[in-house]
């Protein structure tokens, strides 16, 4: 190609590109795509009118929501955190037939230092060896060591009766000192005398996942109180044996307090060792999240002012 006519074509190419004055004010101007919007008379009102609406169903829907108070975070590590509450009638009505066992206020404590990492880790080891010998079909799967009822698909079975002595000695002599010092603390935390409060049943291991639930016993998540739900219950302690965020996600535990008209939930983030002690009445009513993936491993030990529904013999303590 020479080169006058390679310029020629790079004019001309300029030339098609360059736009008249006209074109290129119409440019400037956003079209529509779709052509101009159609108005309606009263379109202000009515866009109000939504904006109103959106508003009200927002209002609705968050009024009633529990604001969220965090009492325990899983990366903290706490001596001792906690609150006094007034206790419920019921539950003083009841714990004033037991002299040295009523408590000068009720409350809720958490702490990581009763319990050790190579106590709780003990505990862990147990537990999982024994879900190991049945598990639920469903989300929860727990053992009673008193009674040595396993969850096994969607019924119970006796862990005892097997052939396994999974208990060894070294296992019941971390629980003894694990339980003793669950049990100062109780009594330290609500100014009992130590010797009023007896370790009781259920006391369980528990593993809960996100499967869908077979039989009642696998909704775990129902709000409810201690002393409604275990009769013999007069102070509940669980201990965490693995770890929120880490092990499983969702499965805190929520304390649902109502103050007035509103609601207040206080939540507890499970970490492996931590030690959660709370009176047993209605002053506690609480749920466990659900949780959403992973296992979640914790112990609840539960103690008693009735001494006729003491514990003292079973399997672990005996
Ligand atoms: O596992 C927990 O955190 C609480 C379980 C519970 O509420 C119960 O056993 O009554
Ligand atoms: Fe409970």
């Amino acid at each position: 190609m020479t080169t006058s006519l390679k310029k020629r074509r790079e004019q001309k190419n300029k030339d098609e590109k360059k736009p008249s004055e006209g074109e290129h004010k119409s440019e400037e101007k956003p079209t529509l795509k779709y052509g101009p919007m159609p108005t309606f008379q009263g379109q202000h009102i009515w866009a109000r009118g939504v904006f109103i609406v959106g508003a009200l169903v927002y209002v609705w829907f968050n009024y009633n929501k529990p604001t969220e108070t965090v009492m325990a975070k899983h990366k903290e590590i706490y001596d001792r955190k906690g609150y006094i509450l007034e206790c419920d009638d019921e539950y003083k009505k009841d714990v004033y037939q037991y002299p040295g066992c009523i408590p000068k206020f009720c409350g809720r404590f958490v702490s990581d230092k009763i319990v050790t990492a190579v106590e709780s880790d003990a505990l862990y080891n147990l537990a999982k060896k024994v879900m190991a010998m049945g598990g639920s079909a469903g989300g929860a799967t727990v053992m009673d060591l008193n009674s040595g009822a396993l969850s096994y698909n969607d019924k119970f079975i006796n862990a005892y009766m097997s052939d396994e002595k999974f208990l060894s000695p070294s296992d019941k002599a971390i629980f003894k000192l694990v339980k003793s010092k669950i049990q100062n603390a109780i009594a330290d935390s609500f100014q009992l005398d130590l010797r009023s409060i007896h370790i009781t049943r259920p006391l369980f291991f528990s593993r809960l996942t996100a499967k869908d639930a077979k039989i009642p016993n696998d909704e775990y998540w129902h709000p409810h109180v201690d002393k409604d739900t275990y009769e013999s219950f007069h102070y509940t302690s669980l201990i965490y044996l693995n770890d929120f965020g880490v092990d499983f996600n969702g499965g805190r535990f929520v304390f649902m307090d109502k103050i007035e008209k509103s609601s207040k939930n206080i939540t507890v983030e499970p970490r492996k060792g931590r030690v959660l002690i709370f009176t047993s009445g209605a002053e506690n009513c609480h749920h466990v999240e659900r949780v959403t993936n992973g296992e979640r491993y914790a112990m609840t030990v539960p103690f008693t002012c009735d001494s006729s529904k003491a514990i003292n013999n079973s399997q672990l303590l005996g």
